[in-house]
């Protein structure tokens, strides 16, 4: 085996495998509890083995935040995403490992997530919105549940495109319809790719195709996510050059250029970056307003806390929400809607119209000083992040250093470096592992996201970790660890509301400042305002999520509205517990794809 260097004062899980080291472990559906399990056995930071390689697995706040800050490269599973999303040889900001190239997108486009650009998508959200209640209204009123993500993504894909793209109408484009069920087929694609590389292989040849119906249909698929991504490019390019002061994500995306020769793009050079910006906010938003909706149905006190907190607020409240009915000849006069008649309304008359009154809907800092709601949303973004594993990076070709982890062994953050490993009990303690078929797929998946050691040594901790390493802080453990939360078992808004760190706590329980958590940051708003780093959603350092102001807004905005219009029980087939164990394992395994499948609630129009 290779010289690990100091790799080998980290503490490492008896591996299950003499030959695959932990990969049986990283297989299990329910990794991500495995890791859990080692974070709280083995503190801040330990090493698991993929055949003869070590990814350093990081479990703690300040040293995750070090790692992502520090260590800048990403790693392959990133291009895989975009090539299988967008073709053989396409790469986008997201999965491109040359750092100038990302550097070019980068900061040509982040300018775009400014807040006051913000507001303006936020409009796109308001004017999808109204599809939106149309469609729960409709389900419910047939089915008597409602299959939520399907609509959520609608809502989502339609607010991006009219909002950063100024795509006027999006549904009427050829491939709208089926947008979100190619991507979701593709991603998943991918994310299996990312565990089985011979599927991989498999999957690039020619003669793939003819031989599986399902790379047929990926093959379909990407075909006519590609049309649409590059008709939406060749807009972007054809629209005159923008105003100088117009920093809107598709002005920006005008005006880049391509990193070495300096040249304006054509429309299949834009298409990565367009289909990355389209992709990137779609599921992890969707999913996140998807888990909000399953954790306010399994937690009817919170649901019902939160939506005294809007009425009291008067937020998306009388006269938000307009109310028409579809003429024959096609006029609506729009009144404000009242919530009554929803039952029974597929089934009657003319087509009720529903329509949000951007006057009388709250803007995005509104939204972000609720403290009830902001809460609850944390809550739910800790226990069920959309990019539970992210992020990794790799050390580049020269060794890092991390600080804290000097000494080796398993350092926790009360015990202070060299204490004693302890067991913390979970809430849903794994069972003994079963035994392990030999698994077919390597590596095994855990890597979706990252940071990959460049050709130079890096210092992390003390230790200096060799060219090539992976890192993964891993954002499941940071968010569970049993060092970093009390009770993390538990969901408990209050703890937001709790924290003096939380601006929205200090705004809700005596008037103090303004800026909302979060909503600062990718402006370089005040540092001291933003949560603690032991809540990484939107991750950390110069890769962490451009596009978190629209993010949140989007969250925020849905959860505000739904949950002021409507009672969210689960949907009867779902069981008095929601979705099962495993279900729930799976939908937090896979970073940045749907997760909430089967995810059907009821909706109950509130008096
Ligand atoms: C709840 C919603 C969202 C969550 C939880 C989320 C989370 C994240 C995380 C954790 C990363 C960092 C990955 C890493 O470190 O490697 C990331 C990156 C990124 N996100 Fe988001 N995201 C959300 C919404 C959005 C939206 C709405 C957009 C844009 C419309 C967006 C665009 C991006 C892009 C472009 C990157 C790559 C940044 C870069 O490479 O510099 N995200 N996101």
């Amino acid at each position: 085996m290779a010289d690990h260097g100091d790799l080998s004062k980290l503490p490492s899980p008896p591996a299950s495998s003499w030959l695959l080291g932990h990969v049986p472990d990283l297989l299990r559906p329910d990794y991500h509890r495995v890791i859990l399990q080692w974070a709280n056995k083995y503190g801040k930071a330990f090493r698991v083995r993929v055949l003869t390689e070590w990814t350093v697995v990081v479990a703690d706040p300040a040293l995750a935040a070090q790692a992502l800050t520090h260590i800048p490269g990403r790693t392959a599973n990133y291009t895989l995403i975009d090539e299988v999303c967008g073709g053989p040889g396409v790469v986008s900001m997201f999965g491109t490992l040359d750092e100038e190239a990302w550097r070019n997108t980068r900061k040509a486009t982040a300018p775009a997530f400014s807040m006051a650009n913000v507001r303006r998508y936020y409009g796109g959200v308001l004017s999808s919105a109204g599809e939106l209640l149309e469609a729960i209204d409709r389900e419910q009123a047939a089915l008597g549940w409602v299959e939520a993500e399907p609509l959520l993504q609608r809502l989502m894909l339609r607010a991006t495109l009219e909002g950063l793209f100024e795509v006027p109408d999006a549904t009427q484009v050829p491939g709208f319809d089926t947008l979100a069920t190619n991507i979701t087929l593709l991603m998943t694609e991918a994310n299996a790719q990312i565990t089985d590389p011979i599927r991989k292989a498999f999957y690039a040849t020619p003669l793939a195709p003819l031989l599986s119906k399902h790379v047929a249909r990926c093959r379909t698929a990407l075909k006519s996510i590609v049309a649409f991504h590059t008709n939406t490019a060749t807009r972007v390019l054809s629209r005159p050059e923008p105003e100088p002061g117009n920093t809107l994500l598709w002005a920006c995306l005008h005006r880049l250029r391509h990193p070495r020769t300096g040249r304006p793009l054509t429309p299949k050079q834009l298409h990565p970056e367009v289909g990355m910006y389209t992709t990137a906010g779609f599921d992890t938003t969707t999913s996140s307003t998807g888990w909000c909706m399953y954790a306010a149905a399994m937690q009817p006190s919170e649901q019902e806390a939160v939506a005294r907190e809007l009425r009291e607020a008067g937020v998306f409240g009388r006269g938000a929400v307009l109310e028409a009915e579809r003429e024959e000849e096609g006029g609506a006069e729009y009144g404000e809607g009242d919530g009554e008649g929803q039952e029974g309304a597929a089934n009657r008359g003319p087509r009720r119209l529903l329509r949000l009154d951007p006057g009388r809907c709250p803007g995005p800092e509104e939204l972000a000083r609720l403290p009830r709601l902001n809460a609850f949303i944390n809550e739910v973004l800790r226990m069920y992040s959309p990019t539970a594993l992210a992020a990794e990076r790799q050390v580049g070709d020269q060794p890092v250093r991390l600080g804290g982890l000097a000494g080796g062994g398993p350092a926790r953050a009360p015990g202070g470096p060299g204490a004693a490993p302890t067991h913390h009990r979970l809430a849903h303690d794994l069972p003994p592992l079963p035994p392990s078929p030999l698994p077919l797929c390597l590596p095994p998946p855990y890597p979706l996201t990252g940071r990959q050691v460049g050709d130079q040594p890096v210092r992390l901790g003390g230790l200096v970790l060799p060219p090539r390493t992976t890192v993964w802080p891993m954002t499941y453990a940071l968010h569970m660890g049993a060092d970093n939360w009390g009770d993390p078992e538990a969901f408990r808004p209050d703890r937001w509301l709790e924290d003096p760190r939380c601006a929205f706590a200090r705004q809700g329980v005596d008037g103090g400042p303004q800026e909302a958590a979060g909503v600062g940051a990718a402006e370089g708003g005040p540092r001291s305002e933003e949560p603690p780093r032991r809540f990484l959603p939107f991750g950390a350092g110069p890769k962490n999520c451009v596009g978190q102001n629209f993010g949140h807004t989007v969250l925020r905005s849905l959860v505000g509205l739904l949950l002021s219009r409507y009672v969210v029980r689960l949907g009867p087939d779902m069981g008095p517990d929601g979705p099962s164990a495993e279900e729930t394992a799976v939908l937090t395994q896979v970073a940045v794809i749907t997760k909430l499948r089967r995810l059907r609630l009821r909706f109950q129009p509130r008096d």
